[in-house]
């Protein structure tokens, strides 16, 4: 038997939602590049669901049916005011309210594609609310209804401030979410694969890939990434604060990919868009650090940005908490998940990999008064 680390090129699954090729990333066919420039990201769950793009009605209809399944159960929100509020990630908290959520749904348990269906659009609906709830609960507000006739960005926005978004924070908003949908077998979406291929239900899938998404590794990059940017606090700082983690071989978050070499499509749209929101808060910095960061990182490792480095310093111009980055990457990324869920069940088979055993040869038990 041998064995691949990290199952490093393993194909382990056929997928015909998302493909990378060449460093080129697409949904269902379509490049991610003319998704990220035109598509809302409505229209991207649609596809990703229905491996096709709705026509006018179609996503009239499928916008509908989320706004009307935003609501959340009024005992999901009452269970966070007994959290200890100031000390949970709200990774932690999202995590423990998809459980919930399966707690409150009659049809939990009910395995037919019409009843995982309705799962799936209700989980799509109430993660925004469940997120942005959390965020105004720990700070002493009350959540925010959400409002029917807006989209689904401006109605994440909306309900964390309690006011309308400008256009273009709806706009970089929905492109960031269409970027992050899906990615082929990353960590989170393999989790959620092997989970429901034991035929576990759905809120089952998306909670165990809300626990793998979390980890820095994966979709915590992103909090990390401000985290570190704040460390460095000034553009002067940048060359001195990167040389000592890459000489103590510390690794710099936002950098890197199992699967890009030449680099991650998606980094561009968010670098443009961090440049451009960076400079309309007046705080040109956050920009400016990064770029510097990337000339050094790419150019001397030769490792570009990946999805999670410019997402960082977008979000914080939104006005975003830095701790909820990872939460939003969530929302996204649960249209990937289910997608992936909805195929697996559609040709299920257990998930069952072997292990390569290094531990003793035989052993003899010995009574433990004997030991
Ligand atoms: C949405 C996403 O999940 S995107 C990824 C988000 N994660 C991050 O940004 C965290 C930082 N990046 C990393 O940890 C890695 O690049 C990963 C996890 C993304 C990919 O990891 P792997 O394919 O397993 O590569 P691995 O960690 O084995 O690294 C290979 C080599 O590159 C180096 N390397 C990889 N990424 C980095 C980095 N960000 N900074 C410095 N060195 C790095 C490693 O130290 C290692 O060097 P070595 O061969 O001298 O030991
Ligand atoms: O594909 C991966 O390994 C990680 C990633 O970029 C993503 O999930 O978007």
């Amino acid at each position: 038997m041998s064995t691949t680390r990290g199952l490093e090129g393993v194909v382990a699954a056929q997928t015909a939602i998302s493909s990378i090729i060449d460093d080129t990333l697409t949904y269902v066919g379509y490049d991610i590049d003319d998704l990220a420039d035109n598509a809302s990201f409505e229209e991207v769950v649609y596809l990703l669901w229905h491996k096709r793009l709705p026509n006018k009605a179609e996503l009239t209809e499928f916008k509908q049916q989320l706004a009307d399944q935003m609501v959340v159960p009024q005992e999901v929100l009452d269970h966070f005011k007994t959290y200890p509020i100031d000390k949970v990630h709200p990774m932690t908290a999202l995590r423990t309210a998809v459980s919930m959520l399966g707690l409150y749904d009659e049809k939990a348990e009910d395995m037919s594609e019409e009843a995982n269906y309705q799962k799936a659009i209700s989980l799509q609906a109430k993660i925004p609310s469940l997120v942005t709830a959390f965020a105004r609960i720990r700070k002493g507000l009350e959540p925010v209804a959400p409002k029917s006739d807006l989209s689904y960005a401006a109605n994440f926005l909306y309900m964390l401030k309690g006011e309308l978004p400008e256009a273009i924070e709806e706009e970089a908003f929905n492109k960031a979410l269409v970027l992050h949908a899906d990615h082929e077998l990353n960590a989170s979406t393999f989790t959620a694969r092997v989970c429901v291929a034991t035929l576990s239900d759905v809120y089952s899938g998306v909670t165990a890939a809300i626990g793998a998404l979390k980890g820095p590794l994966h979709g915590g990059a992103n909090e990390q990434v401000m985290k570190m940017l704040s460390d460095i606090g000034s553009e002067d700082n940048v060359d001195e604060f990167i040389h000592e983690k890459l000489n103590n071989k510390e690794k710099i978050m936002g950098f890197g990919h199992r699967v890009y070499r030449k680099g991650d499509p998606r980094a561009k749209h968010l670098r443009e868009m961090s440049q451009k929101l960076t400079k309309l808060r007046g705080e040109e910095k956050w920009y400016n650090m990064s770029t510097k960061i990337e000339e050094i990182v790419t150019g001397e490792k030769n490792l570009p940005p990946n999805v999670d480095f410019y997402s960082a310093s977008v979000y914080h111009s939104l006005g975003i908490d830095h701790d909820l980055f990872t939460p939003i990457f969530a929302v996204s990324r649960t249209s990937g998940w289910i997608a992936h869920i909805l195929e697996q069940y559609a040709n299920n088979r257990l998930i069952r990999p072997r292990a390569e055993y290094v531990g003793p040869g035989m052993q003899k038990y010995v009574p433990v008064d004997e030991r």
